[in-house]
Order: structure tokens, then sequence, then C-alpha cells
């Protein structure tokens, strides 16, 4: 039998809890009950507050639950009838607040519903800014697509995501609706419609708002026209400037001329900045709490049947619910302007202007509207300076900006990134230390006129250097980076092309860094005394002071020493290693993307640093390698190991490891990147060569000599083995490859992992895996496409169910981080041993 947890299924704690569905971060007020439901307190409450009543003697959440036994396919409850969780939908009753087990189909229902709803109330805000592909259809209505009267124009949203014009059109001609244009995205909600009279189009409201087309009820909302601006740039007398200023409409839910009904950049990008910093520390601290509660929960759920629940669940109920002690929430040093990159949209506003800033909304939604950046707090003022500059450029250009409707158009990103020239000492002053600039400005060339683009590329140049040398003092700027993406959404890949501009000097010849040879495009900033160099598509902490206090508490927790191997897991330019290697014997960084490997190469170099080795891979690809190669020793050489690196004995059979180095360090990316270099580019050597420019071709061959030399380097070194290994992982959003959290939790020899994460969501399913108790019997993963449905946790708890036998990990101590001042992000950090 089970431990006592499980035998007893009165128990609230025990298998039978049902809470583990994902829930957003909830304010502490808000909390969905389960939340609490290992708190006495909140039992209470809910025995005085609701109207729902049990029957005299009965628990007062009888039958509230769905029983997890009885649910379970291979197990049945031995309470019978007399069970107080429910054994049947039919049978399950409200909670005393009226709200239903959140995983019975009452509750997922009901949240659908009020998904809907919350989607429903957001279109009052659609924001469309940019035109619908004119006559993608060929249905020769050409133009705008809308005709040209604003007030005979509505936008019908809800409509089905795959339906194309033609769809839309056949569907009106179903309805009798008649109509001048229809118009439909394939991927989006919207559609749009024209009419050819007033009467046309209250028919045609009439007959469409709140019809049903399968689940969803159509709602017609208002365009807005984009002449808005016009008229009124026209009635005073201003020139109308930029290809966009000829658009004719703005889809837009809001009635007034510049209404956005609350919706600004400010609230969009910095949500918490209404709050005074000390509330906003206590109000993530309290998500984080929430969150980190779902673990304790989703373990005790996916704890296999049979096995004693490990200690850390047991204990959980003392501390709140919480898997282990959250120790707090470490402050940002710096809470304004603190942002060391910004990447910034390039659209149009909600006035038809051509826009450098952030995005209202998300485009499928139906907002494309930009607005600039300057009431952000987070946003540093030589970012915001140099978004006005670049927007001042862009209503001038001849190449037109991104439009996202049509996937066409040349300008499309700006990301404004800044570096330091020594340690920062007025954190909150931080603007005098900026010395260094990069800016990349992302374009899609194709199609374009290179002679066009290479005049265009020269005046871009000469106008960021000139709005630097106006400005007083004039801002730095040290490099300027374009990077050329096809792809429909901005996020390219880390292999898109790149090149460097040459700074031309202003015309007044004042002292601005120019250069006239961009030897690489980089620029540096210090972290814990190191001078870190960063490339263009690098990633590195945006809060540069605040990143310090994360890297210094996770070496803190992770207890090193000279007889330590740190494996540094994502280790992008290698700050967290290399900040670290002089307390440890040795630092092993993995990162797949390949100029941030190099980035770490040279840091090693230029910091002195010589024990660590950087390898360019995805870490599901060598993970288990690695730590076979570094904790599968031969015997003799484990006592002289843990004396300190320089102990080190090379067998022969050490040799034959090294040399796999090589393989292990050109994996796939690097290929692709040496491959590319070798390839023969016509258009790059040709037309797209600028003539102050330094090609793509030219820097991926300098990437490829380096690692040649980096794998000729490592060939060199020695493996060793260390007797006490620790690693620290600091993945994506999405959290670790299942591949390497199998590795970190299957490999004994791997005592201590120190988990840093910018999602905690992330975190708390991956510790699922890693820290629940192995099943007796594994389960073979299924193909399973109800997955696809599934929360985070809920998908860990099915891979739990796989885990091969090992010994599970346990939740220490977490600690939040905040780097992201005024936005509800937060870095999580929880140490795990066992
Ligand atoms: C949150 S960043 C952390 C970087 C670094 N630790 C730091 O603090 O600067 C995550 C890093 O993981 C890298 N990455 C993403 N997926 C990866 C994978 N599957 N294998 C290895 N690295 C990955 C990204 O390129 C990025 O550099």
């Amino acid at each position: 039998m089970a431990s006592t947890e499980i035998a007893d299924p009165q128990s609230p704690l025990n298998g039978h809890d049902s809470t583990d569905q994902p829930q957003p971060p909830q304010d502490p007020e808000t909390q969905a009950p389960q939340d609490d439901a290992v708190s006495g307190g909140k039992r209470k409450r809910e025995e005085e507050g609701g109207d729902v009543k049990p029957a005299a003697g009965q628990h007062p959440l009888w039958k509230t639950s769905l029983c997890s036994f009885f649910r379970r396919q291979d197990a049945s409850c031995g309470h019978g009838s007399g069970c107080r969780y429910a054994h049947s939908e039919a049978e399950l009753r409200p909670r005393p607040d009226h709200t239903w087990d959140p995983t019975s189909e009452r509750a997922k229902k009901a949240a659908k519903k009020s998904g809907e709803d919350k989607e429903c109330a957001a279109w009052d805000d659609v924001m469309m800014t940019e035109a619908l592909d004119d006559d993608e259809d060929g249905d020769g209505d050409g133009g705008d697509g809308f005709g040209s009267d604003p007030a005979l124009s509505k936008c019908l949203v809800h409509l089905p995501r795959n339906w194309k014009s033609d769809k839309l059109k056949e569907f009106l001609s179903e309805q009798g609706i008649q109509y001048k244009s229809a118009k439909k995205k394939k991927g989006m909600v919207l559609g749009f419609m024209s009419f050819e009279s007033a009467e046309q189009l209250e028919t045609a409201v009439k007959a469409l708002d709140g019809i049903s087309i399968g689940n969803n009820n159509i709602k017609v909302a208002d365009v807005l026209p984009r002449s808005f601006e016009r008229k009124t740039k026209s009635a005073m007398g201003l020139p109308l400037v930029g290809e966009n200023a000829e658009d004719p409409m703005v889809a837009n839910g809001v009635e007034d001329g510049d209404g956005t009904k609350g919706r600004s950049a400010r609230t969009v990008v910095t949500p918490l900045a209404h709050m005074p910093y000390a509330d906003q520390l206590e109000h993530k601290k309290n998500s984080v709490m929430q969150i980190l509660k779902r673990l304790s929960r989703s373990a005790r759920k996916a704890c296999p049947n049979g096995i004693p629940l490990p200690e850390w669940i047991l204990k959980s109920r003392e501390i709140g619910g919480l898997p282990c002690v959250l120790e707090g929430i470490l402050a940002s040093p710096v809470v304004n302007g603190y942002r060391n990159k910004c990447e910034f949209s390039v659209g149009q506003s909600l006035q038809g202007k051509t826009t450098v800033g952030f995005m209202l909304g998300n485009f499928r939604e139906g907002v494309t509207a930009v607005e600039e950046p300057l009431d952000c707090p987070n946003v540093s003022p030589i970012s915001c300076k140099y978004a006005s500059i670049f927007q001042e450029f862009l209503q001038q250009s001849s190449l037109p900006v991104w439009n996202r409707f049509k996937n066409t158009g040349f300008w499309r990103q700006l990301t404004v990134r800044e570096g330091r020239s020594g340690m920062v000492s007025d954190a909150e002053n931080c603007e005098p230390n900026i010395s260094e600039v990069m800016l990349m400005v992302q374009v899609s060339t194709a199609g374009f006129d290179d002679s066009l683009i290479t005049s265009e590329f020269e005046r871009l140049a000469q106008t960021f250097s000139a709005g630097a040398t106006a400005n007083s003092p004039s801002l730095p700027l040290t490099v300027l980076v374009i990077q050329d993406h096809q792809g429909i959404s901005n996020a390219a890949p880390a292999d898109a092309p790149l090149r460097s501009l040459c700074i031309s000097k202003a015309e007044n010849g004042s002292e601005i860094q120019a250069t006239n040879n961009v030897a690489e495009p980089e620029i540096h900033d210090y972290i814990s005394s190191l001078r870190f160099c960063i490339s263009p598509t690098a990633f590195f902490q945006v809060n540069t002071l605040a990143a310090e206090k994360l890297y210094s508490l996770a070496g803190d927790w992770a207890e090193l020493g000279p007889d330590t191997l740190l494996f540094d897991v994502c280790c992008g330019t290698g700050t967290i290693g290399l900040t670290l290697a002089h307390r440890v014997g040795m630092v092993v960084g993995i990162e797949m993307n390949a100029s941030a490997v190099l980035d770490a190469q040279r840091n090693a170099e230029i910091n002195g640093i010589t024990n660590c080795r950087f390898i360019c891979s995805k870490a599901e690809d060598v993970m288990r390698s690695l730590l076979e190669e570094y904790l599968t020793a031969p015997e003799k050489q484990d006592n002289d190991a843990i004396e300190g690196s320089d102990k080190a004995i090379v067998t022969d059979e050490e040799k034959i490891i090294v040399t796999d180095e090589e393989k292990i360090i050109v994996t796939d990316e690097v290929k692709a990147i040496v491959k590319e270099a070798e390839k023969p580019n016509p258009e790059e050597s040709s037309s797209h060569e600028h003539e102050n420019g330094k090609t793509a071709c030219e820097g991926l061959e300098s990437s490829k000599q380096e690692l040649q030399k980096s794998s000729t380097e490592n060939r060199k070194s020695p493996v060793q083995c260390y007797k006490n290994v620790v690693a620290i992982v600091d993945p994506p959003r999405s959290g670790l490859h299942p591949t390497v959290i199998k590795a970190l939790r299957t490999h004994p020899g791997l005592r201590r992992l120190v988990y840093i994460s910018c999602n905690p969501e992330s975190l708390v399913a991956n510790a699922i895996e890693l820290c629940t108790p192995s099943p007796d019997k594994i389960e073979k993963n299924k193909n399973n496409r109800a997955w696809r449905n599934m929360s985070s946790a809920g998908l860990a708890r099915h891979r739990a169910k796989s885990m091969p036998a090992s010994e599970p990990f346990r939740p220490v101590k977490a600690m939040a981080v905040d780097l992201f001042p005024h936005t509800v992000h937060c870095e999580l950090v929880m140490l795990l041993e066992r």
C-alpha cells in the first residue's frame, strides 16, 4: 500500500488534489480557492462563505472535487459511495464559491466561455493600422479594398481563422448580404467589409451582428479611418509624409479620434508601472508563490502509486503548500531605464503615422498599432532617442515599412543595444556609463532594387550619425548592423544574414565614434568586473546590474569549490560560467547560438580565463555524453582529479574522448554556418556589397576560423573527472528540453542543480520531472494527441511516468530576482539537490 497520505483519500492533500490546472499568476486577493486548500484558514472561509451547503454531518467540500482514484483507469476507489469526492461529473457539486473542480468538464467549459467573453471584450479595442492585402484574391476591387468612405466600412470579428476572402464571400452570399468588398486573411479572426450605401451597411449589420459560426458569435466592429491624421494635418496645413499616409483605413473599435480606451505602450509594455516599486516586488513574490505551489500539487499527483511521497511534498503543508522555502525577492538595483536592449517595432500609429516603438497588442488579435516608447519607464533615454531618429528617417524613406497583413515591405525593426566601459558606480544614473551603442536594423531586402537599397543604407548611416552628434551630449554609436530577414514574424533565426555598415562622420565633423572599418560588430559590457563582448544576436541579460545579483546568487547556492566542475547549460555569451570560473576547477558551457559561443570563447580570452570550455550545440544533443565524459572516468584518475585541475593525467582513453570533442563542438548549427560561409554568394559579392560594409560572408568566414581555432585548442586540454559536479541551467522561456531533463535526472553523479528561469511556469514543469519519484514500472510514452492541449505541468506529469529509475532531486530553496521592473516578469532561482 502507498504511504498514509495516499491511503487516506479524505485528506485534502493526497492524490485527490485536483488543482494543478494551469492558472495565470494571480493576485493573492483573487486566488482560485484550491490555491489555499492546504490552509485551514481558507477552508474556514469556504465553510462560512458559500451558499452551497453540505448536508448535516457531511464534509464542507462534499463531492466538490472529482475523485482521482476513481478517474484513474488503473485504480478504483475503496470508499465507494461514501467517498467525499465525486465519482462522476453528474455527482460533482459546485464549490461554495460557485466554481467547479478545475479538472472537470464543467470547469473547462466555463473557462472556455470566460476566455471567449474576455476575447470579446478585447475586440472593443481592435486597433488595426495596416490595410489588408489590396487584391490578394484577385477580385479586382484592388485599391484600398474597402472603398473610400470609412463610414461605409465594418470589421467582422470572431471569424474562423482558416477562412480566406473567398470563404467569407461565400458565407455572405449564403446569408444574402450585399456588400461592396469583403476581405479576410487566413490566420486571423478578423475580416473587413465595405458597402455601397448606408442602407446596405445597416441591413448587413443587423443580419451579421451576433450570428453564430461554429461556437463563435460574430461581432461587427467599427472601422476608423486612418485619414483621421490626414484630415487633421491638412486642416492644419501640414505636409503628409511617408508612403502609408495614403493608406485609407484603420479598423478600430474606438469611436473617438485617437482614443485607445486606456491602452498605451506604457500599459502594454510596463503594466505594473503605476505601482510603487515595493508593491511591484510584493506582487511578483505572491505570483511566484502561487506558481510554486503548483509544483507541490503536481508532484503529489505525479507520484506513482505504491511509492511513498517524498519528504519535501509531505512537508509542503507546513510551509503553506510551497515545495521549498521561497526566500523572498531580490530587487533590481536600477528600476528605471534599465534595459540595455530594446527591440522596437515599425508600423503605423493609431493616427496612421509611421512609428517606431511598441505594438499595442497582438497581430492575430487584430492589433497592429505601434506607439512611441517615450512613456515606458523601462526604456533608456538613449534607446528612445534612437527610436525617434529612426522614426524620422522612415517618414522620409522611399522604401516602405513592413506590412504585417501583406507580409511585404522593407523596414521591419530596430534593436538598440547599449554597452558600458566599466562597472557602474551610480546604479540609478546609468546613462553616463553607456559608452557604446549597437544599432541593428532588420529589413527584408527581397524584391527591392539593389541600388536603392544601397543609397537608403548610406542615408540611414548618415542619419543615425547626424542624430547622435546633434544630441547634447552626443550619443554613443559604435556599430550599425543590418539584419536581412524574410520571415513572417520579426523573430529572425540566429543565422539570418548580417552586414555591418560604416558609420560615417557627421557633416559638421564633430567627433562621434566614427569607424571606417568595422572589425567585429560587437559591443561590451561588464559583469562582476569581467568584460564581455556581445555580438548582435547573442543573448545578454537586459538588466546588467540585476543579472550580476542573479549570477552571484546562483554561484552561492551551487556551493562551488576548486574541485567543482560546473556545467553552464544554455550559457549564452558565457556570463554565468565566466563570472564563477575563479571559484571552480572547470566550467563547461553549452550553447546553441554560434555567435554567442564565439563571444563566450573571446570573453574567456580577454579576461584571461583558461578553465572554461564552450560547446556550440543544442544541450539535448550533448548533455548526456558530456555528463558521461566528465563523470565516468577511468578509476585511477579519480583521486588526482579531485585535488585540482592541474593534476590531470591524460590517458589514451581520455585522448580518444578529447578527440571526440571536435565532434561535439562542431554540431549542426556550426556546420550550417561553415557551410554557409563556404557557399559562393554572387548576390553578396556583387550587388549587395556595400562599399563601406562588411558582408555576412566575411563575418561567417571569421566565425569559421575562430571555431576551428577553438576546436584545436580544445583538443589540447585533457578531460578530467571531478567529484563535485554541479549544473546551473538557464534555459529560454520554454524551459529545458525533455532529453536534457532526462540526462540530468538519470546521471547519479550530478548531485546539485541550480535552475534559473525567466518563466516560473516552465521551471515548475521541469521540476516535476526532476523531482518526482520514478515509477516501478516505466510507462512507454504514447504519441497521444490529447497532449497538445495539456498544460506544461500536465505534460510533465505524463513524462514523469516514463522517467527511468533514478533518484529524484528535491527542491531545497527558491528565490525570485527582479530583472524586469514595471513588467510582470521575474526570474526565479531554485536549488535542487539529492
Ligand atoms: C535565458 S538565455 C541565458 C543565457 C546566459 N545564461 C545568460 O545569462 O546570459 C538562454 C540561452 O539558451 C540558448 N538556448 C536556447 N535553446 C537552447 C538549446 N536547446 N540548447 C542550448 N542552448 C539553448 C539561447 O540561445 C540563449 O542564449
